[in-house]
């Protein structure tokens, strides 16, 4: 086979597995021509004359570059129609892609400090998800994720103006996250907000080591006792922590093209995904900003798969720990699993 029959073939070997994408911020989402398109449709003015014009600003030195564009972009989402279409049109692109289930976070914060409200933001997402669930199958479910650049009260607020449409969403509002500018805002500023969110029963998940030191990856699991890591890569600074991710099988949501285009790594060949994969760590692969950052999950999983030269096998490992890491209860992981394991045997051929 030629070089690319060879790439197309591991494409749609990986637009194939069943998987599901644990690290997705649905403001992330929003491709320059949705921008454009909701910015013309509620009169909002734009810093940049074109769509190619944006689209060439997507350059980034850190994470704060991108944040700064993030929540430019965001500014646009103003009717509950501008959620549910930017929520549609990314629930289109998993489902090519072979996502059966999305965990999908928002930042609440990025449009109430806007003025729009807690119930428009919830009601157009939730729309979107109910939806694609009704004619595709595919199920998803909502973190809400608070913006740790921001004082912790302020994400006690914002946790208290969405506690009163948690019955009303209970079938896609089950989690929160912290994201946002990490440097400078430990895990622990946060402590008394997890308590409280763990206590309510929601799943914990935060974002740690993606710029920050191993030492947040630790205090996240020890001081806000979240459940799984979003990004962790920074962990391999640290052999105790990588032993103790291991051994208590603590998921970590990986980003390749996020951490290349924050360049967290300078080139995706010394990404460390493939090594913490064989020294059994559960990682897997994910999109965080896709429109950002040049590529949903299966160009995810296709860079990684050329770059580190990952197997098969190993791509269908990344896949079973997507589901294995999911939120979903047992019985709706365990028949996810059984799908992957009927392709996996399929493909064999
Ligand atoms: N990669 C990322 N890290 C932190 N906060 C984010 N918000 C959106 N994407 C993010
Ligand atoms: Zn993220």
């Amino acid at each position: 086979m030629s070089a690319t029959a060879d790439v197309q073939a591991l494409t749609t070997f990986i637009r194939g597995l069943p998987k599901a994408e644990l690290h997705l911020h649905i403001e992330g989402t929003l491709e320059p021509e949705l921008i454009f398109a909701l910015a013309q449709r509620n009169g909002v003015a734009l810093s940049y004359p074109s769509i190619s014009a944006l689209r060439a600003a997507y350059q980034f030195e850190d994470l704060q570059s991108f944040l700064d564009l993030y929540y430019a972009g965001a500014s646009v989402l103003i009717t509950e129609d501008d959620f549910y279409d930017m929520t549609m049109a990314y629930m289109r692109r998993a489902q090519d892609d072979g996502v059966l289930h999305a965990e999908i976070m928002f930042d609440p914060q990025t449009h109430t400090s806007r003025g729009i409200s807690m119930a428009t933001i919830f009601s157009g997402i939730a729309r979107a998800l109910r939806e694609t669930r009704a004619t595709t199958g595919i199920t998803s479910y909502l973190l809400l994720s608070f913006l740790r650049h921001l004082p912790e009260e302020e994400a006690m607020a914002t946790l208290d103006a969405a506690l009163p449409l948690r019955e009303q969403y209970q079938d896609l509002w089950i989690g929160v996250g912290l994201d946002s500018a990490e440097r400078g805002n430990p895990p622990a500023r946060f402590a008394r907000l997890y308590d409280r969110c763990g206590q309510l029963g929601f799943r914990l998940t935060a974002h740690a080591g993606e710029e920050g030191p191993a030492a947040y990856v630790q205090e996240a699991l020890d001081t806000l006792g979240v459940e799984r890591i979003d990004h962790g890569v920074r962990s391999e600074e640290d052999a105790a922590l990588m032993a103790r991710l291991a051994a208590q099988r603590i998921p970590l949501t990986v980003c390749p093209l996020s951490n290349l285009k924050l360049q967290v790594v300078d080139d995706m060949r010394q990404h460390n995904l493939a090594r913490m994969l064989r020294q059994g760590i559960m990682v897997t692969v994910n999109s965080d900003d896709p429109a950002y950052f040049g590529g949903y999950i299966a160009d995810n999983y296709l860079a990684s798969a050329l770059s580190l030269d990952l197997t098969r096998d190993e791509l269908g490992t990344l896949a079973h720990n997507s589901i294995s890491a999911s939120f979903l209860p047992e019985a709706e992981k365990a028949a996810l699993l059984e799908k992957l394991t009927v392709y996996l045997e399929s493909c064999k051929i």
